[in-house]
C-alpha cells in the first residue's frame, strides 16, 4: 500500500469499514448521493438483512486442498463470480474514477460495467484495461439517435455486452439528494455527451430539488418498452443484458425477446421503496428464464458469504455498485483492487468451509430461510419424528440431523 493514502493508516478488513473510511473522505453531497435508498430506504435495510436471513448448512470433510473459484460469464472466464455494476460518476469519488476502476478489473480478472453516464468516456475507459473484458449499461433517451451513437461507440471501442437498464424510466426519489440540490461538480461531465455536455449539465444546475431527478425527466424515454428490444437488437450484434427484472413473468418475457442474460435487480434499493429483496427474488426469475440464460443478481452484496448465497440460489455471478465506490473514494485503482481481493478471499473462504472445491459444487441445499427452519415451523412443513430424526419436506430433510 502506498503510504499516502487512508489505506496506509487504517486497513479495512471489510466492506462496511471501507464505506466508513469513504464516508470520512468524501464531501456530503457525494457521499449521500452514492449511499441512498429510495424513499424512507426499508428496500435498502432489507436488501443486507434478506442475506442475513438465509443461512449456510455447511458439508465437512471434504478435501478443498486445491480450490479453483473461477467462472465463465457469457462465454468470458471471469476469476470469480463477480461483475462489476455499472454506476455513475465515479470521478466524484477520485479523480481517476472509471479508469482506476477498470484497471483494477482487468487486474482481478472481472467484468466491469461501464455507466452510461460516467465522467470518463467509452473510448478512454477501453484504452485504459485495453484487453479486459467490460460490459456497457445503456439507458435509453428519448433522442434515439442518442442513444444508437452510444451503442455503436460501445461496440468499437470493444464492449462484450449492452446492460439495459429497465427499472428508471423516472429516477426514484433519493431524499438526501434533493436536500442537497445534488449536481454534477462543474469541474466534471457526462463524459459520453462531450459534445452536448452544456445543454445537459442545464438541467441539473436549473433544478432546484435533486438535479438528477430533473436530469433523468428530461433525457430519459418513459416510453420504453419490451417491443424495444427488438429495436435494440436491430442496431447492435452485441449480446442484450436486461438489468432490474424481478419476477418470474418479466423474466420469461425477456427470454421469449431474446435477451442473452437477466440481472435480478432493484438498483441498490434506488428506485422503488419497499419492493422486496433482490435475493428474495432470485428464485423466481431463475424458475422464469427456463436454464435459457444466465441470471445475475445484485443489490446488498458485501460479504463472500452473499456470493456463496446467491449461487445456491441459481446466479451465476454477482454484481456489485457501492462496494467499488466506497473502494474508490478510499484508494482510488488501489482501493478498488483491495475491495476485490477481500470479497474474492471471501468467496473462497466461505465455498471452502461450505465443503465446496469448485463453483459448481454450489447445491440449493447449502442455504436456508430462517422463517423457513423446519424446527421453527415444524407443522406447516409436515415434518415427523422418526427414529429419534426429524424429518422434513423441504431442502432442509437432507440435513436434518444439524
Ligand atoms: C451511486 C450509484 C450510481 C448508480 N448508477 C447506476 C447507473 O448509472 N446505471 C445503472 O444501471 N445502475 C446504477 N446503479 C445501480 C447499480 O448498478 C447496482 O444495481 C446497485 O448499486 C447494486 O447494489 P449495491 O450498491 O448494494 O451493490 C447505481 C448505484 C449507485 C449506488
Ligand atoms: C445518473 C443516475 C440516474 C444514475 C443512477 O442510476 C443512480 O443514481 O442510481
Amino acid at each position: 500500500m502506498s503510504k499516502n493514502n487512508t489505506l496506509a493508516h487504517f486497513e479495512p478488513v471489510n466492506l462496511y469499514e471501507f464505506e466508513a473510511l469513504a464516508k470520512l473522505k468524501l464531501p456530503k453531497m457525494v457521499y449521500d448521493y452514492y449511499c441512498s435508498g429510495a424513499d424512507d430506504q426499508y428496500t435498502l435495510q432489507d436488501n443486507i438483512e434478506a442475506f442475513r436471513r438465509l443461512r449456510l448448512i455447511p458439508r465437512v470433510l471434504v478435501d478443498i486442498s486445491a480450490q479453483d473459484i473461477s467462472t465463465t460469464i457469457l462465454g468470458v472466464p471471469s476469476s470469480f463470480p463477480l461483475i462489476i455494476a455499472p454506476t455513475a460518476m465515479q470521478r466524484m469519488a477520485h479523480h481517476d474514477g472509471e479508469c482506476a476502476t477498470a484497471r483494477a478489473a482487468a487486474k482481478n480478472g472481472v467484468i466491469m460495467t461501464l455507466s452510461s453516464w460516467s465522467t470518463t468516456n467509452i473510448e478512454d475507459v477501453a484504452k485504459a484495461a485495453p484487453n479486459a473484458p467490460r460490459w456497457f449499461q445503456l439507458y435509453v433517451y428519448k433522442d434515439r439517435d442518442v442513444t444508437a451513437k452510444l451503442v455503436r461507440r460501445a461496440e468499437k471501442a470493444g464492449y462484450l455486452a449492452i446492460a439495459l437498464t429497465v427499472d428508471t424510466p423516472r429516477l426514484g426519489r433519493r431524499e438526501a439528494d434533493i436536500h442537497n440540490k445534488f449536481s454534477l461538480p462543474s469541474h466534471l461531465t457526462m463524459a459520453n455527451f462531450a459534445e452536448d455536455d452544456g445543454r445537459e449539465k442545464s438541467h441539473m444546475e436549473k433544478s432546484s430539488g435533486s438535479g438528477l431527478a430533473a436530469y433523468v425527466a428530461s433525457l430519459i424515454d418513459r416510453s420504453l418498452s419490451w417491443k424495444d428490444i427488438a429495436w435494440l437488437k436491430s442496431i447492435t450484434r452485441l449480446p442484450i443484458i436486461v438489468k432490474g427484472v424481478v419476477t418470474r413473468a418479466d423474466a420469461e418475457i425477456a427470454v421469449r425477446n431474446g435477451v442473452a442474460g437477466i440481472i435480478v435487480s432493484n438498483h441498490g434499493a434506488r428506485q422503488l421503496d419497499t419492493s422486496l429483496a433482490t435475493i428474495d427474488c432470485l428464485e423466481e426469475v431463475v424458475t422464469g428464464a427456463q436454464g435459457r440464460v444466465p441470471v445475475f443478481v445484485d443489490s446488498g452484496v458485501r460479504r463472500g458469504t452473499d456470493i456463496v448465497k446467491s449461487l445456491a440460489l441459481g446466479a451465476q455471478a454477482v454484481q456489485i455498485g457501492r462496494g467499488v465506490l466506497w473502494g474508490l473514494a478510499v484508494g482510488g485503482e488501489e482501493g478498488v483492487d483491495r475491495v476485490l481481493k477481500l470479497l474474492r478471499d471471501e468467496f473462497e473462504l466461505a465455498l471452502g468451509l461450505c465443503g465446496c472445491r469448485t463453483v459448481k459444487d454450489i447445491r440449493r441445499d447449502m442455504v436456508v430461510r430462517l422463517n423457513e427452519l423446519p424446527l421453527q415451523k415444524k407443522h406447516s412443513f409436515g415434518l415427523a419424528q422418526s427414529n429419534g430424526q426429524l424429518h422434513g419436506m423441504n431442502n432442509f430433510s437432507n440435513h436434518s440431523r444439524l
